[in-house]
C-alpha cells in the first residue's frame, strides 16, 4: 500500500469550483490506475472566506495548508470583493498564502500542443517548437514592498515600492539555473536593468552566479524586448528567469503562445518538497458557473504536483499523455476550440481525461 498523501485543495472563487472539480477527478484516477493513495482536505480560501469568515486567509486554512504534503488551488477574486479596503481582497490572501507558506518559486511551463497551433494567434512556423518554462520570484519586489498614500502638492500621491535583495535574488536564480539544467541548458534572465535599480542588482547577482554553472547559456533580456521577443521567437527561449512582476505579465503572455491561458499550469515552491499548484489563470468571472471554463490548466498543475512533491512520474506522465490524446482527438472547450459550436463543458473535458489515463 503507498504511503498515504495528504492534499489540501482549496477551490477558490468564480470558476475555481469547476475546474478544481476535474483534478480531482483526474486524482481518483489516479489512485485506481497506480495504487497511490490521496487523502483531501478542503478548506476555503479568497471571497468565499470573506464572505463566511471575514477574511481571505482564514487560520484554519493555513493550518489545513501547514499539515499537508502539498496544496491544490483552484483561483480566487471577483468583481464581489474588488471595492472592498485591501485587507479583505481576495488577491490580499493569495500574496499572504505564498508568503506564509514560503513559496519563492513559480514554475509555469508553456508548452505549444501540435493540435493547437491553430487556437494561437501566432503562425504555426514561429510557434514550431515552442516549450519555455517562466520561473518567477513570487515572494518579493513591487508585490511585498511597502505601499502607502500621501497628501502631495498635486492632490493624493500613491507610493509602492520595490525591494530585492540578494538572498532573495541568488535563491531564485538558482532555482532557475537548475531548472535550464534539466532541460535545454539556456535561460534568459528578464530584467529593466537600463532603468531601475533592483534589475541591476538582479543582473550582478546572475553574472555572479553563472560561472557556477557553465553548461548553461546566459542572455540578459530587457522585459521589453523580451515581450516582443516572445511572439517573434518563443522557441528559441528555454527558460527564463525573473521577478516577481515582469513573471506575471511575461507568463499571460505566454499563455496565449499554447492557445489560451486555460491551458497553463503552475508550482509554487520554496526549499522543501512542498509545493501549491494552480493555474495561472484566475477565477474568470465572465464564464463562471456555465462549464465553459477549461480545466486543462489545473489538471497540468495537478500533474506537476505528482512529479515535483511526489516523485510519482509514472502518473504525471500519464496525465500530460491523456491530455495530449484527448487534444489530438479533437475534444475542445470554448477557449481552445477554432469552430466554438463544436466545444465541450468542463466536465466533459475532465471525464475525457480520466478516461484517457493509463499505465504505460
Ligand atoms: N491565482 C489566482 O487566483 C488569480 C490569477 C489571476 C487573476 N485572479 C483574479 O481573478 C479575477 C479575474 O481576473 P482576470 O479577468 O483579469 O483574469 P482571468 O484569468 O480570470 O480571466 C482572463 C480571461 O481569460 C479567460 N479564462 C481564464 N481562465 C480560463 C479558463 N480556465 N478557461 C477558459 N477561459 C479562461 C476568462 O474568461 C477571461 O476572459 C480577478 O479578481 C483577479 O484578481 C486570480
Ligand atoms: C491575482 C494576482 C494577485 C496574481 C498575481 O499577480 O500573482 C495572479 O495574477 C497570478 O498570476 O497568480
Ligand atoms: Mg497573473
Amino acid at each position: 500500500m503507498a504511503e498515504v498523501k495528504k492534499i489540501a485543495v482549496i477551490a477558490g472563487d468564480g470558476i475555481g469550483p469547476e475546474v478544481v472539480a476535474e483534478a480531482e477527478k483526474v486524482m481518483k484516477r489516479v489512485e485506481e490506475v497506480f495504487g497511490y493513495a490521496f487523502e483531501t482536505e478542503h478548506a476555503r480560501f479568497g471571497g468565499i472566506a470573506i464572505d463566511e469568515d471575514g477574511t481571505p486567509l482564514p487560520e484554519e486554512t493555513l493550518r489545513i495548508c501547514k499539515s499537508a504534503d502539498a496544496v491544490l488551488l483552484g483561483a480566487v477574486g471577483g468583481p464581489k470583493w474588488d471595492s472592498n479596503p485591501k485587507e479583505l481582497r481576495p488577491e490580499t490572501g493569495l500574496l499572504a498564502i505564498r508568503k506564509e507558506l514560503g513559496l519563492f518559486s513559480n514554475l509555469r511551463p508553456a508548452v505549444v500542443f501540435d493540435c493547437l497551433k491553430d487556437a494561437s494567434t501566432l503562425k504555426p512556423e514561429v510557434l514550431e517548437g515552442t516549450d519555455l518554462m517562466v520561473v518567477r520570484e513570487l515572494t518579493g519586489g513591487i508585490y511585498f514592498g511597502e505601499k502607502f498614500r500621501r497628501e502631495g502638492q498635486h492632490g493624493q500621491e500613491a507610493v509602492d515600492t520595490c525591494v530585492y535583495n540578494e538572498t532573495e535574488v541568488e535563491r531564485i536564480v538558482r532555482q532557475a539555473f537548475e531548472v535550464a539544467g534539466k532541460r535545454r541548458k539556456k535561460l534568459a534572465s528578464v530584467d529593466k536593468a537600463n532603468v531601475l535599480e533592483t534589475s541591476r542588482l538582479w543582473r550582478e547577482v546572475v553574472n555572479r552566479i553563472a560561472p557556477e554553472y557553465p553548461e548553461i547559456e546566459v542572455e540578459h533580456v530587457l522585459v521589453d524586448n523580451c515581450a516582443m521577443q516572445l511572439l517573434r521567437r518563443p522557441a528559441s527561449f528555454d527558460v527564463i528567469v525573473t521577478e516577481n512582476m515582469f513573471g506575471d505579465i511575461l507568463s499571460d503572455e505566454a499563455a496565449m503562445l499554447t492557445g489560451s491561458i486555460g491551458m497553463l499550469s503552475s508550482a509554487s515552491l520554496g526549499e522543501g518538497s512542498f509545493g501549491l499548484y494552480e493555474p495561472v489563470h484566475g477565477s474568470a468571472p465572465d464564464i463562471a458557473g456555465q462549464q465553459l471554463a477549461n480545466p486543462i490548466a489545473t489538471i497540468l498543475s495537478l500533474a506537476l504536483m505528482f512529479r515535483m512533491t511526489f516523485g510519482y512520474s509514472d502518473a504525471a506522465d500519464a496525465i500530460e499523455k491523456a491530455v495530449a490524446e484527448v487534444l489530438d482527438a479533437g475534444h475542445r472547450t470554448s477557449d481552445i476550440a477554432v469552430d466554438k459550436s463544436t466545444a465541450i463543458e468542463t466536465s466533459a473535458m475532465g471525464d475525457l481525461i480520466v478516461s484517457a489515463i493509463a499505465k504505460a
